[in-house]
């Protein structure tokens, strides 16, 4: 206020305030004494009558910011996407009261959507709510419809400019038409924010872009369901948690929301004489041939928009994927090892300052033990996740790794395919690593108890039989569980007959893609493998998986048989077990009841317990190590 305008108030005040102001300066008390001067006294009942009702108004406004205060900030825990529960949680029976906190949880709400960095780190998310069937209508909640129309949905926190919206094509279809895919493909949300999005039924329900002006289905029908159900979601700028079986098309859930938002986002400029690499996006695989077979998929859909991907893994030379690196000061997408990256990020070569968008593939086995302090370093080189958008996805997802998933997420939502009820239980009846796990139900699974001895000896009549007559080019995959008995095994098949090659931790870089190469060309057709070859590795037309040993862990069952049986198709797998492997079968009869499959009466016998995850880490077993490198610890394939 200026000295001018106080002069001019002051002078307009009246006898009365001024005389009321001199009695405040002498402090006058309120019980004055009686023989006071009139005057004094008539100005001072008027000062006192104004002080009471400022005093009486200022108490109110006070009580009544208050009631707001401890109303808004019991809002996210009470708060639910229902709107039945939403309203029951608002218990005050004044209705202008009532409409005003239903105005600020709705400007609250708005607010959220709009910055759920800001807010959302903090409030836990909230479990799906499922129906009697099990299943989720696609909102997290059970009975309401999900939304008409989605332009409310989150503003995109990585930065990008790509907005989703519910496309007029989708708003056409109808609400029941839209619950009977929701319950039919078994699709559970759990969707902390609430965003009602619905599914993308066909390709055709996406919004337009540059990058579908493309075509780039044009080889597909459809979506798969995990890509319905999470597309919304990812496209929306949301963390996504995607658990689909083996083989549903998880690798382009996560490679379409990941170019478009950076289609849609400028590049940051970097100075010409920076010799640091910046990538935009980081895709992280547990394998080298998995990271190749990654970046080859996302290049051809990144190429499209004019986008670069590059990818990183070990046994490789260095000094070419440097070179690679450095052109065009680094690549848009890197995909990789987390070996390798890692190597990359402490030469200071790379820089993830930049990455808007992180994903863990076959993220349940990142967060493993073998891999957990790598995937540390490699995220918390990148911004953090309040400003980058992570995703996840797995056919997996072991309770044990999903405190530390959410840790390096913000609000995610779960997007699950598949009625994964909790399967078994320990001796306490307590969850295990067997919870919701799930194979794929188009492979069909034959489980045989042998002599420990037999087992080559019977993989041998088994692939004859597998492959005679018509079938005699049918690719076979089979599994060992250590390198030493993978060449064990790919040299009694050899001195047999076979056409075999292998693939396992002990062979070179270029052995292994070669190995790879034949069996996918068909010039071999039986491939013994090690876990390196469990997860993700996408080989047309396997007929069949054959499991000479089981596995460490029930997840990696569910990974080697879901080699088979993919994109619809489907496969067989059949299991050698031995009384060595019997702390196993408890999960095993699980997963084969969970899938309808037959369980033998001799597997029965070594009980039905599911035992505590046996191992806690897989990666000791078939973590990739650069061979090229002096060895510092030993690993067991
Ligand atoms: N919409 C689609 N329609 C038909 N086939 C598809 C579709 N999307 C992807 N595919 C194909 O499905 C196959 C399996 O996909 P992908 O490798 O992504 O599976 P995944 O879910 O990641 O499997 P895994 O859990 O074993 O890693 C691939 O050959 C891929 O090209």
């Amino acid at each position: 206020m200026s000295a001018g305008s106080k002069h001019a108030r002051s002078d307009g005040e009246d006898q009365s305030v001024r005389a009321a102001k001199k009695l405040k300066k002498t402090d006058q008390p309120a019980d004055a004494p009686a023989d006071s001067d009139p005057a004094s006294l008539k100005a001072e009942k008027k000062r006192k009558e104004k002080k009471e009702k400022k005093d009486k108004k200022d108490k109110k406004e006070k009580r009544e910011k208050k009631q707001k205060k401890d109303k808004s900030e019991d809002e996210p825990a009470t708060e639910t996407p229902d709107a039945t529960t939403e309203a029951e949680s608002t218990p005050n029976p004044v209705a202008k009261k009532e409409k005003k906190d239903k105005k600020d949880k709705k400007d609250k709400k708005a607010k959220r959507e709009k910055q759920a960095s800001d807010d959302s780190a903090e409030s836990a998310p909230k479990p799906t709510l499922q129906n009697g069937n099990g299943v989720s209508n696609g909102n997290g909640t059970a009975v309401t419809e999900s939304a008409p129309a989605t332009n409310g949905a989150p503003a995109q926190r990585n930065g990008a400019s790509y907005k989703y919206h519910q496309t007029k094509a989708l708003d056409a279809v109808s609400e029941g038409e839209i619950q009977e895919y929701l319950k039919k493909q078994e699709i559970a949300v759990s969707d902390p924010s609430g965003t009602k999005l619905r599914p993308v039924l066909q390709f055709s329900h996406l919004p337009s872009s540059t990058l579908l002006s493309k075509s780039p289905f044009a080889s597909f029908t459809a979506p798969t369901t995990i890509q319905a159900a999470s597309w919304p979601f990812a496209l929306s700028g949301c963390d996504v948690i995607g658990i689909a079986e083996t083989g549903s098309g998880k690798t382009m859930a996560f490679s379409l929301p990941c170019v478009e938002a950076l289609a849609s986002s400028p590049k940051p400029k970097h100075s010409k004489g920076d010799r640091t690499a910046y990538a935009r996006a980081v895709v992280v695989s547990p394998t080298r041939e998995l990271a190749m077979q990654t970046h080859a998929a996302m290049s051809s859909l990144a190429s499209l928009v004019g986008l670069s991907a590059v990818c990183l893994y070990g046994g490789a030379p260095k000094d070419d994927q440097r070179a690679l690196l450095r052109k065009n000061n680094g690549a848009d997408i890197i995909v990789a090892t987390p070996g390798r990256l890692k190597d990359f990020l402490a030469e200071g070569c790379v820089s993830l300052s930049d990455v808007m968008f992180a994903v863990l593939d076959e993220a349940d086995r990142m967060l493993d033990k073998g891999f957990e302090e790598d995937i540390k370093l490699i995220l918390g080189s990148c911004p953090p996740r309040e400003k980058r958008q992570t995703l996840m996805f797995t056919a997996t997802w072991p309770t044990s790794v999903r405190g530390l998933a959410e840790g390096f997420m913000v609000d995610p939502v779960k997007v699950t395919i598949g009625n994964r009820t909790r399967a078994g239980g320990d001796e306490n009846g307590e969850g295990n690593g067997t919870v919701e796990l799930q194979a794929n139900s188009r492979i069909e699974q034959k489980v045989e108890v042998v002599d420990p001895r037999g087992k080559e000896q019977r993989l041998l009549e088994l692939l004859k039989d597998a492959q005679k007559g018509s079938a005699k080019n049918d690719r076979v995959l089979v599994f060992c569980l250590y390198k030493k008995e993978a060449v064990r095994v790919e040299q009694f098949l050899e001195r047999r007959g076979i056409r075999v090659a292998s693939i396992h931790g002990d062979l070179r870089q270029d052995q292994r893609t070669r190995s790879l190469e034949a069996f996918k060309a068909g010039t071999t057709t039986v491939l013994v493998a090690t876990d390196v070859a469990a997860r993700g590795l996408d080989i047309p037309e396997v007929k069949l998986v054959i499991n000479v040993t089981f596995p460490l862990t029930i997840e990696d069952y569910v990974h080697r048989i879901g080699r088979t049986g993919r994109a619809g198709k489907t496969g067989k797998a059949i299991t050698l077990f031995t009384e060595h492997d019997k702390a196993h079968s408890g999960s095993l009869v699980n997963i084969l009841r969970a899938a309808n499959q037959p369980v033998p009466d001799e597997l029965l016998k070594f009980g039905t317990t599911v035992k505590k995850k046996a191992h806690d880490s897989y990666g000791a077993f078939f973590k990739d190590v650069d061979l090229s490198k002096k060895g510092t610890k030993i690993t067991f394939d």
